[in-house]
């Protein structure tokens, strides 16, 4: 029975932007607080079993790294429904937020995969010569945005846990000519979103993201015209659509190719060998291998979108030896573990395979899949450590274990975090 106004004690930080507290026995996940605070809460779900969530009413007692929200329309002095969803580390002060996605990460790795290991968050960048270092407070670093349109056409995000749009009149987290860029005050009834996109090439562009038609009991996506833009990491030059992925923070793109690189044992590296870059998007860490390794590399892109793979296509073209498929991972991997002739096989054992997937990890079927195939190595790229310390537990029980660790603060102000794993059998 949901409980309007109750004082919590947060003992420790969960994964998903959420804290803990107990209540009546149970364990509390609740937002907009933090480790070392008194709140007034309501408790707002008791479906589960395990847990119930609450929200943050008022703060009693304020832990020394609390500060003032970095973006008003986020705070906690706002009613829970109507703030911006988004920036849900803002009032923790950014090296304290780095200090709770680090015990993120242990704590995971500690319990899904029994891996006993320390970790330093470090900030966008910092390995990466020549550029503009990550500002102090963790604003301005969002190279797009997608802010979610209301019956009414007044654009924002989703205030958090919900679907209720909060119309917002500006965007700390964006970077400066994003957040010039995008519309505030204007409508667009009709539309689902918009997206901001401001490239490292120079271009901004306003994108809006039609709503879904309904057909009987068919939705129907609309189709929007393909737009070209580039984006710049270091002296290459990488061409994608504007709707496309590419990694958000202005300095990820570099921050990552820094990682893949110094990740890759070159002990275990062999350019001949048949070399993987799964969910491979537009090629940026294929290029990052081929960068490292030179003219003579083979590696081949896989990924979902046809539109990225033509793109990577085009990006790696100066590599011979290396090509872009249009394939699920799944499928493909699956295939060759099923398909792969003797020959094949070998070059196989001696390859690299970088993994870099969606948000719930590459699973158990492609895990299975690549160490049936038993590459060299493996360089897996998260941007969730839940799903990271999953697969790391699955390769564990094909004999890889882990070898280097970074993770990367490629998402300040909120509760994401990458990593950056090599394994090797
Ligand atoms: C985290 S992004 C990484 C892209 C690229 N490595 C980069 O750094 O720019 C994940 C990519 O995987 C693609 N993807 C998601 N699920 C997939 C699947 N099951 N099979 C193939 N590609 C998939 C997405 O389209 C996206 O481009």
């Amino acid at each position: 029975m949901p409980q309007d106004d109750v004082e919590l004690e947060i003992t420790n930080v969960a994964h998903g932007g959420v804290f803990v507290a107990r209540f009546d026995g149970r364990v509390v996940f609740v937002p907009d607080t933090m480790p070392g605070e008194r709140i007034r809460a309501r408790i707002t779900d008791t479906t589960h079993d395990r847990f119930w969530r609450a929200e943050t009413l008022s703060v009693i007692d304020a832990a020394p790294e609390r500060q003032a929200h970095l973006w008003p329309a986020a705070s906690v002095e706002k009613p829970p429904s109507k703030r911006a969803g988004g920036a849900e580390f803002g009032h923790i002060r950014l090296d304290h937020q780095r200090e709770l996605k680090r015990r993120v990460i242990v704590d995971a790795l500690a319990r899904m995969a029994k891996i006993d290991r320390d970790v330093t968050v470090e900030p966008a960048g910092a390995a990466v010569a020549g550029v503009e270092p990550e500002s102090p407070d963790g604003s301005g670093w969002r190279t797009r945005v997608r802010l979610q349109v209301a019956p009414d056409g007044a654009f924002g995000p989703f205030a958090s846990r919900s679907h209720h749009v909060v119309e917002v009149d500006d965007l700390p987290l964006a970077t400066e000519r994003v957040a010039e860029s995008a519309p505030f005050g204007q409508r667009f009834a009709g539309a689902e979103s918009i997206d901001v996109v401001a490239t490292t090439g120079g271009s901004a562009h306003v994108l809006v993201n039609d709503a879904p038609v309904k057909r009987g009991r068919r939705t129907i996506r609309p189709r929007h015209r393909p737009m070209l833009v580039r984006e710049r990491v270091g002296d290459r030059e990488f061409q994608l659509d504007a709707r496309g992925f590419w990694q958000v923070h202005r300095l990820a793109a570099a921050t990552l190719t820094e990682a893949v690189q110094s990740a890759v044992d070159e002990a275990l590296f062999d350019p001949r060998a048949a070399n993987l870059d799964l969910y491979g998007g537009v090629g940026l860490l294929a290029a990052a291998i081929g960068d490292r390794f030179g003219s003579t590399v083979r590696i081949t892109s896989v990924e979902g979108d046809e539109t990225a793979t033509d793109h990577a296509a085009e990006n790696l073209a100066e590599w011979i030896g290396a090509n872009a498929v249009t394939e699920r991972v799944e499928r493909f991997v699956t295939g060759l573990a099923a398909e792969a002739s003797p020959a094949e096989r070998s070059r196989f054992r001696a390859a690299t395979v970088i993994l870099d997937p969606p948000r719930s990890g590459a699973g158990r079927a492609v895990v299975d899949a690549i160490a049936e195939l038993s590459p060299a190595q493996v360089v897996y790229v998260a941007c969730d450590p839940i799903a990271l310390a999953r697969d790391l537990a699955t390769f564990a029980g094909h004999g890889y274990e882990l070898g280097s660790l970074r993770a990367f603060d490629l998402f300040p102000n909120t509760h994401h975090v990458e990593a950056v794993a090599m394994l090797s059998r």
